[in-house]
């Protein structure tokens, strides 16, 4: 008889562990789009920002005075996020008495720095809109406080029914620009600031760039430019002496985990081809998200900003949306307060990335916020004293909290991932196992050795039961670290919220189609998808060969049971 081959795929590190891990893919993007735009990055401004932002991991835009713009250089220090401040002391709670510690890993604890997140958000924006060849994302923030204030995508007149194919055709009558959008959607805002600053995945139009002047910008950072905005734009920003730079190539650097999508024909500043409707369509259909993703994913860019002195178990990130409007309104991480120099950072001064969201929002009545980890109780009174609706988190939520807050007048659930596919690979995102330190080189030959010793014992197993494995093995099989390709099985006393985690930490949740003691134990898998975790295992026990089979003391193939069915 056959044995079954366990392959073992490894969770594949995280493309946000920007010690310099950027896939071939991520490179080829680089180099087409650094290609695609040499034609506008020769002045000497964007060198000299260029060059400023890989030296140095700010912590707020680099904000160029007047003056340094005018003399097309860098003078004074930038505020860093320095690699070498995170102390001994900062890991001292998480040691028992003896215990070896590993060095931690800071390349991969470098944090999400100011420009990188908002470019982010922007690009994040640019996937809900409609326009099927030239999608726009844009955020604004307070260039003081580092605050976001709006964020937009270019979209279709408000109220307007029509057909894409009236609009496609000359769409120009039909969209407002995302720059436009994001100014139109909080306009009280603006009303305060005076220090605006604007990332925008395509260089403002001449119309666009007007309005943007006329509400005091300061800086216009943005992703990619198209010829024929560049060139009526880029003078008058220059006249009005508002920095106008791009991240361009270096955005792909820094971040380097957004892959990125076709920019219609503004990819290429040469390319002129006429989108057909029919592909415009597809392109559209594809690339739509749901805004609950985005928000999420907002949520997930937030929760990579914390500093480094915080412990990556509490780590979390949230993002504060308006009921009906879907607009942001605010956008947290877990923090220290600003005043304190911690030696030890007290976990009781922690500020939750809810407490810092709702500090920097305003109204927040009947508004849904989206956060990494289930709240803490505090922030459920804070949230429901502050009258926010629903609070959805990434994080399963502990059955306690829920008993908790059933009283409470607001609404707790875990977001359903299954709504997002890999939706989250995109930014690099696998679950928790992206915010919590990494294993260093020694542990994951350790844990090699230790799989392929569980996997000897597995096929002896194997064997003893005839072709069936115990269930105690699957969940080590389903460990943490591990994900498996054509060799899991799904138990089916695995919970649902077990299932979620796995398939969250990018286990592949396969169950065999037969595993009965003579059969091909080579056979096909079939992929779990079924969102009720019902599983399609194909194996033919009816309910009472299942139990006679058990009383009898045969260990069941755990995937197969068919009460995992039911
Ligand atoms: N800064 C920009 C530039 C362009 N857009 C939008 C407006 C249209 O939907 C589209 C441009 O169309 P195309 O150049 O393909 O004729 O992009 C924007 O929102 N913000």
């Amino acid at each position: 008889m056959d044995y079954p081959t366990f392959k073992l795929v490894r969770t594949s590190m995280s493309r946000l562990d920007f010690g310099g891990e950027i896939s071939t893919q991520s490179h080829k993007a680089c180099a087409e789009h650094t290609n695609a735009y040499k034609y506008f990055a020769q002045d000497l401004q964007t060198e000299h920002r260029r060059r400023a932002f890989s030296e140095s991991q700010s912590e707020f835009p680099i904000l160029l005075t007047r003056d340094q713009m005018l003399n097309g250089g860098l003078v004074g220090k930038v505020p860093t996020c320095p690699k070498d401040n995170l102390r001994e002391s900062d890991y001292e709670t998480k040691r028992s008495p003896g215990e070896q510690v590993n060095e931690p890993d800071l390349t991969w604890d470098k944090r999400l720095d100011t420009n990188t997140f908002s470019m982010g958000v922007a690009e994040l924006m640019r996937r809900k809109s409609p326009d099927p060849v030239t999608k726009v994302g844009c955020c604004i923030l307070d260039g003081h406080s580092g605050r976001i204030l709006s964020a937009s995508y270019n979209g279709l007149v408000a109220g307007l029914y029509t057909q894409p194919n009236t609009w496609a055709k000359n769409k120009d009558n039909y969209l407002q620009h995302a720059e436009r959008n994001a100014l139109n959607l909080q306009p009280n805002e603006f009303n305060h600031c005076n220090d605006i600053v604007v990332y925008t995945t395509m260089i403002p139009c001449i119309k666009c760039a007007a309005m943007l002047m006329q509400h005091s910008t300061q800086q216009i950072i943005y992703n990619v430019a198209a010829k024929k905005y560049y060139e009526e734009s880029k003078p008058a920003f220059d006249q009005a002496q508002i920095g106008c730079i791009s991240l361009g190539n270096l955005y792909d650097d820094a971040l380097g985990y957004i892959t990125l999508k076709p920019y219609g024909k503004h990819r290429d500043p040469g390319f002129e081809k006429v989108v057909k409707l029919e592909v415009a369509e597809k392109v559209q259909k594809a690339t739509i998200t749901k805004w609950s993703e985005i928000h999420m994913s907002v949520a997930m860019l937030a929760a990579k900003r914390c500093n480094q002195g915080i412990d990556p178990s509490v780590r979390s990130g949230c993002c504060i949306v308006e009921k009906h409007t879907e607009k942001i309104l605010s956008c947290g991480f877990t923090g220290l307060p600003k005043q304190l120099k911690f030696e030890k950072p007290n976990e009781k001064m922690i500020i939750s990335a809810i407490g810092n969201a709702l500090r920097f929002a305003g109204d927040v009545q009947g508004s849904t916020i989206y956060c990494i980890r289930s709240p803490t109780m505090h922030d459920i009174i804070e949230c429901c004293q502050r009258g926010v609706a629903k609070v959805y988190c990434f994080d399963d939520i502990p059955e306690a909290m829920h008993r908790l807050v059933s009283e409470h007048p607001i609404c707790l659930r875990t977001f359903d991932t299954k709504e997002t596919g890999n939706y989250y690979e995109d930014i690099g995102w696998k679950g928790q196992s992206s915010i919590i330190q990494m294993p260093t080189e020694e542990e994951r030959k350790c844990e090699w050795v230790q799989y392929c010793k569980d996997q000897q014992d597995l096929n002896q197993k194997w064997r003893e039961n005839n072709g069936c494995v115990a269930e105690d093995q699957i969940h080590l099989l389903l460990s943490d670290k591990l994900a498996f390709k054509n060799c899991a099985f799904l138990s089916p006393t695995l919970t649902k919220a077990d299932h979620k985690k796995q398939q969250r930490r990018g286990t592949k949740m396969i169950c065999r189609k037969d595993l009965g003691p003579e059969q091909d134990t080579t056979q096909e898998v079939s992929v779990c998808t079924d969102k009720s975790h019902k599983i399609d295992s194909g194996y033919n026990l009816n309910r009472a060969q299942e139990a006679s089979k058990q009383r009898a003391g045969t260990v069941l193939p755990v995937c197969c049971s068919q009460s995992a069915q039911r």
